[in-house]
């Protein structure tokens, strides 16, 4: 693999319409510091659901390392990746070959490889025992012996992160901050690793990296290296935005959940990847799921009165099986 994969400066007029937001007053800001980040937060959610974040606290150095890492992690013989197949875990950690999901129905599988981690839950925790969905041990490689503990690190760090973004949504819908803790609370995220060979240039029709598809929780957090090739659908001239890497930025999407609680009025909306760059492409994709035993509602005042909402209300738990179910048929 190259060694390309740290992000460097875009223009952020490259972004085409996608904002930037500096959410660094959610951590020191004044009062209406705070209020102006959930303006934008508001206005970019009832938008496209996709927007860039700066100031986010997680240090570069932090990110070099997972970048690294992963690379490690990739370029490791296939055998020795096979042996940690994502199949040998009940909570579906590790690893996943190429073209094993199908984020895009009717489309040929996604040419990606990925690793999955999630918060390290000992097999005789009783949510294990109960058999909570993705909840569980890890599968680590051997080998790669910084790998472990970067990702943990780098773990907690999105962690606090995504509950740093869902408080200030709830601020963005006029709720009080602490209107989701229950949904924070054991919260059951999963990091994804993910590696994109570059797209062959006779691809089978319809074939791409990651195929268009919503994210299913409730807040992703994307680091992606400098290839490109993340786009996202602008549902009004339904064309393809593309969401180039910007420096010192996660791109943060809105997942499934908030587009439940809040009736549609913020968007969860489909992305795809096209790893045209004609190299390796690496990104590390957040996904802040929540706690599965969560139910996900219509949120007060986003339904008028005596409207039913659009949406039933399900478990996250409910919610993640089917969309895994649907992708891993
Ligand atoms: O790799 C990317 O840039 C996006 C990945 C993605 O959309 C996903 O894993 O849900
Ligand atoms: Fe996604």
């Amino acid at each position: 693999m190259n060694a390309l994969h740290r992000p460097e400066p875009a223009s952020p007029a490259a972004t085409k319409g996608l904002p930037v937001i500096d959410v660094g007053p959610l951590r020191g800001g004044d009062a209406a510091q705070k209020a102006e980040v959930a303006a934008q937060l508001r206005s970019a959610c009832e938008n496209r659901g996709f927007f860039y974040i700066r100031n986010h606290g997680v240090s570069k150095e932090l990110i070099s390392r997972v970048f690294d890492a992963s690379e490690g992690f990739f370029d490791l013989p296939p055998e020795t990746k096979l042996a940690l197949d994502k199949s040998f875990s009940p909570c579906n950690r590790g690893y996943e070959p190429l073209r094993a999901q199908t984020l895009e129905a009717g489309a040929p599988p996604d040419l990606k490889e990925s690793f999955y981690i999630g918060e390290e839950i000992g097999a005789d925790d009783p949510r294990v025992l109960a058999g909570r969905f993705n909840t569980g041990p890890n599968q680590w490689p051997s080998g790669l012996p910084a790998f472990r503990e970067t990702m943990d690190a780098y773990f907690a760090q999105a962690h606090e992160l995504g509950v740093l973004i869902v408080r200030a949504l709830a601020a963005s819908l006029d709720l009080p901050a602490s209107h989701f803790d229950d949904y924070l609370t054991d919260a059951a995220s999963t990091l994804r690793l993910l590696h994109y060979p570059p797209q062959p240039p006779n691809p089978s029709p319809g074939e791409k990296g990651c195929g268009a598809h919503t994210d299913f929780g409730g807040v992703t957090l994307l680091l992606q290296d400098q290839s490109g090739g993340l786009q996202v659908r602008d549902a009004l001239d339904e064309s393809w935005i593309d969401a180039p890497p910007v420096a010192d930025t996660f791109v943060v999407n809105i997942g499934d959940l908030f587009e439940r609680w809040t009736n549609g009025r913020y968007h969860s909306t489909l992305h795809r990847v096209i790893n045209s760059s004609g190299r390796e492409r690496l990104s590390v994709a957040f996904f802040f799921t929540g706690n599965p035993t969560h139910l996900v509602e219509c949120l007060p005042g986003c339904a008028a009165p005596g409207e039913a909402p659009r949406y039933a209300a399900v478990t996250v738990e409910e919610h993640l099986r089917e969309c895994y179910r649907r992708t891993y048929a």
